[in-house]
C-alpha cells in the first residue's frame, strides 16, 4: 500500500500516482502526514510525504517525523503546484480555507483582498468542507482537480505569490522498492547532530565534503527540540562512490549522525 495526504484531489494525491505508478502499488488516503508515518511504520508500507516548496521552505512536519520514525527516503520528485481559489463567488467570501503551506504561498494574494484564513489538513481537504458547508462567505484554495472532484467553481487561477511553484514530495518507506523506470539522479540524506558547539565544528563537517568533491544540495538546520539554540543539521548530497569512508569520517565529529537513504530521483513529465 501507499498511503498519501488526502482526501482525493491533494497535491499529495498527484506525486503519489506517479509513485504508486513507479513502484505498481495502490494508493490509499490519510488525514496527516502523522497517520502516514505510523501507517507506514507499523505496516511496513510505503508513503508520499511532501518535503519542501519553493517558495515557503521545508514542511517542517516532514522533517521532524524523519528523525522520529525509523523510516528511510526511496525516492524524490519535484511537482508543480498551481493554487486556485475555489469557492462560488469572490465577492461573497470573508474566510479562505487551505493547508497552511498553501495559504503561505499565496500570502500576498491572501491579504490584498484582506479575507481572513483558516488552516485545515490539506488543499483537497479545504475543498471538500467548502463544498459539504456550502456556505458563500467560504473558499478554499486547492487544486482544479479538487474544485472538479468537490462540484465548486475555479474562481482565480495561478494564485500563489511567485508564479514558478514546485514542491518537493519524497517516497518514504522500510524496505527497498523495485522500481520501473529510469531515475535522472541520485541522491542522499543525513541528519547530523554536532559533537559541541565551538568554533569550526560545522566547518569540520563541511570540509568532509569539500575535500571530496561532493555536492551539497541542501543544508538545512531544525531545532534539536533540547535546548533553545542546539540544532539538527539535515544534508543532503548527490550520489558519492565511498559513503562509507565519509561517514567514518563524519562520525569523529559529529554526536549523532541517521542515515535516511541513497535514493532515485525521478524527473517524470507532468
Ligand atoms: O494540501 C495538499 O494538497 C498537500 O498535498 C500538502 C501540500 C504541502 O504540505 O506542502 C503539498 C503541496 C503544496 O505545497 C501545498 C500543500
Amino acid at each position: 500500500m501507499l498511503y498519501y495526504l488526502g482526501p482525493r484531489g491533494s497535491f499529495t494525491e498527484k506525486a503519489g500516482k506517479i509513485f504508486s505508478k513507479l513502484i505498481s502499488l495502490p494508493l490509499q488516503p490519510c488525514s496527516t502526514i502523522y497517520e502516514i508515518f505510523e501507517n507506514v511504520d507499523k505496516n511496513n508500507a510505503y508513503g508520499v510525504v511532501p518535503s519542501e516548496n519553493s517558495i515557503e521552505g521545508s514542511v517542517t512536519l516532514t522533517q521532524d517525523l524523519l528523525l522520529e520514525y525509523d523510516v528511510k527516503i526511496f525516492g524524490e520528485i519535484d511537482i508543480d503546484i498551481s493554487h486556485n481559489l475555489v469557492g462560488y463567488d469572490k465577492d461573497k467570501i470573508e474566510i479562505i480555507l487551505s493547508h497552511p503551506q498553501a495559504l503561505a504561498q499565496c500570502r500576498k494574494y491572501i491579504k490584498e483582498h484582506g479575507w481572513k484564513t483558516k488552516a485545515v489538513s490539506s488543499t483537497a481537504k479545504a475543498a471538500e468542507i467548502v463544498a459539504k458547508e456550502k456556505d458563500e462567505r467560504l473558499g478554499a484554495i486547492a487544486s482544479m482537480e479538487a474544485a472538479k472532484l468537490y462540484g465548486l467553481k475555479i474562481l482565480d487561477e495561478d494564485i500563489q505569490d511567485y508564479k514558478n511553484n514546485k514542491t518537493r514530495f519524497i517516497l518514504i518507506g522500510k524496505e527497498t522498492p523495485n522500481f520501473n523506470a529510469e531515475p535522472i539522479a541520485y541522491k542522499t540524506t543525513i541528519i547530523i547532530e554536532l559533537k559541541e558547539d565551538k568554533p569550526g565544528a560545522l566547518y569540520h563537517i563541511l570540509k568532509e565534503f569539500a575535500e571530496r568533491d561532493i555536492n551539497l544540495t541542501r543544508i538545512e538546520s531544525r531545532p534539536s527540540k533540547k535546548r533553545l539554540g542546539t540544532y539538527v543539521f539535515y544534508i543532503d548530497f548527490e550520489s558519492y562512490e565511498d559513503e562509507e569512508g565519509l561517514f567514518k569520517s563524519l562520525n569523529k565529529n559529529v554526536a549523532y549522525m541517521k542515515y535516511l537513504g541513497t535514493y532515485p530521483v525521478f524527473g517524470i513529465e507532468q
